[in-house]
């Protein structure tokens, strides 16, 4: 068995949809950053990675590289499963948070749920999503971006 953890973060921008967990929420603002921006699959791919010590998305998909410019978060998450299953691991179970202040992302959780685990070819019962505020505290409190969390636990297939 193998454990990993990942976190990040991306802040609130105008002219961006808002794609969290392969999943477009309609909001005002989307987030910034190289690729789709999905804070969420970012760390829940810097999990996997961990666990089977290949470093992070980054080291794997350069923000330098423009072949992932606005690229979909959930091709870049099966390039990490797939790296995960070359190694003789599939996935125990994963538990994440996304920490926002707003938008609600709580109707679209199991759509999330049901995403990542058609992405990592998984069962939905094996992901989990929650959500919370930081009780209008720091920078998510004051809504300048959201951040994400993510652990996994990967099981060695014989
Ligand atoms: N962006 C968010 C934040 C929270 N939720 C849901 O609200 C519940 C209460 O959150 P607290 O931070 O006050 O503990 C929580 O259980 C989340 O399900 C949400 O949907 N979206
Ligand atoms: C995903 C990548 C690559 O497009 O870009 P961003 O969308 O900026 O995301 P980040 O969380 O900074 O992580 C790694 C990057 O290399």
């Amino acid at each position: 068995m193998r454990i990993g953890h990942g976190f990040d973060v991306h802040q609130f921008a105008g002219n961006r949809k808002l794609i969290v967990g392969g999943v477009v929420i309609p909001y005002n603002l989307g987030l910034a950053g190289h690729s789709d921006a999905d804070v969420l699959l970012h760390a829940i791919s810097d999990a996997l990675l961990g666990a089977v010590c290949e470093g992070d998305i980054g080291r794997h998909f350069p923000d330098t590289d423009e072949s992932y410019k606005n690229a979909d978060s959930k091709v870049l998450l099966a390039e990490v499963m797939s790296i995960v299953r070359a190694k003789g691991y599939d996935v125990g179970n994963i538990d994440s948070v996304v920490i926002a202040q707003k938008p609600k992302f709580a109707p679209y959780i199991q759509e999330m749920r049901r995403t990542i685990a058609d992405v990592l070819k998984t069962d939905q019962d094996r992901i989990n999503v929650k959500a919370t505020t930081t009780e209008k505290l720091g920078f998510t409190g004051r809504g300048e971006g959201i951040a994400a969390e993510a652990v996994c636990l990967l099981e060695k297939v014989e």
